[in-house]
């Protein structure tokens, strides 16, 4: 590595988007942290060999989103590997499906713990580490196209996903006077393992088959398919660079054209 790299952090990296932004802001040139449950250990070391393959370097780091002291670790083993941070991507989250009726109070917990939560310790601990660098610096949240409208039975992942959204909008407003923008991005419907599960749990509600969801979802795609991580990643890396200096407390729709904001 550089010692002038820019330093990234991305939580949830192991699979899916995380992985696809991990493995892009590898290719754009900066050192990523890799960071994951640490259940998620092969996929971790799958996505920081993707990077070092295509040329980049990358540190492998367990967080679980949930804990702040994690988040403060991560940002440490950051800032031990490159000397600073320039970006902290709070990727991680989970889904779960069920209608509000039936929806299981440990389950409304723990969604909210991971998705607001854990994107509140990533963003705080992102911070602290700006403002002592002296300022600047780029954080980005995921948030989803379910912050502009819910999905039918995805209602308190939804409300998670408002949640981001706000949050972005407040850190975006307290945090400008140290130069750090904060920004979300709003992915449709991107053909990851959390899309299988919620394909899933919607045909076994609806006693479709296997794929019948997803289509049924796909339907109101406008650019007439469903996205891939890197559709998203190449959004985080506008977000991540300087080319978006100028924006701030946005949560930007990668949507395909389901929504427009
Ligand atoms: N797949 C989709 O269609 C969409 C996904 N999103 C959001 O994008 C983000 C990534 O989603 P996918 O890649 O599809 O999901 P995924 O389920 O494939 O990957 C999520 C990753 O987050 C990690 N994770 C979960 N809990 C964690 C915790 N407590 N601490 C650290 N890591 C944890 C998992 O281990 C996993 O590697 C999520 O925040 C999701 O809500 C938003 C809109 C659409
Ligand atoms: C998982 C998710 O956020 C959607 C909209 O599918």
């Amino acid at each position: 590595m550089s010692s002038d790299a820019r330093v990234a952090v991305v939580t949830g990296a192991a699979r899916g988007i995380g992985r696809g932004i991990a493995e892009r802001l590898g290719r754009d040139g900066l050192h990523v942290v890799v960071a994951d449950l640490p259940t998620m250990k092969s996929g971790i070391d799958e996505t920081v060999q993707a990077i070092g393959d295509a040329g980049g370097t990358a540190t492998g780091a367990e967080v679980d989103v949930t804990s702040e002291e994690s988040n403060e670790l991560v940002v440490r083993a950051a800032v031990e590997a490159g000397g600073h941070l320039d970006v902290f991507v709070a990727n991680a989250g989970i889904a779960q499906v069920d209608e509000l009726l039936e929806y299981d109070t440990a389950d409304f917990e723990k969604i909210f713990d991971v998705n607001v939560k854990g994107v509140f310790f990533g963003y705080r601990a992102a911070a602290k580490q700006f403002i002592a660098q002296g300022g600047g610096g780029k954080i980005i949240g995921a948030a989803s196209i379910v912050a502009f409208r819910p999905f039918a039975l995805l209602g308190p992942y939804s409300a998670t996903k408002w949640a981001v959204r706000g949050l972005t909008q407040a850190a975006a407003m307290e945090w400008a006077e140290h130069g750090i923008t904060v920004n979300a991005y709003g992915p449709g419907i991107v053909g990851t393992a959390m899309w299988d599960l919620i394909d899933e749990k919607l045909a076994a509600k609806h006693g479709q088959q296997k794929g019948e969801a997803l289509a049924e979802n796909a339907r109101s795609i406008l650019l007439g398919r469903v996205s891939v991580p890197d559709d998203v990643a190449k959004m985080v890396s506008f977000l991540a660079s300087p080319d978006s200096d100028y924006v701030t407390g946005q949560t930007m729709l990668v949507d395909g054209g389901i929504q427009f904001s």
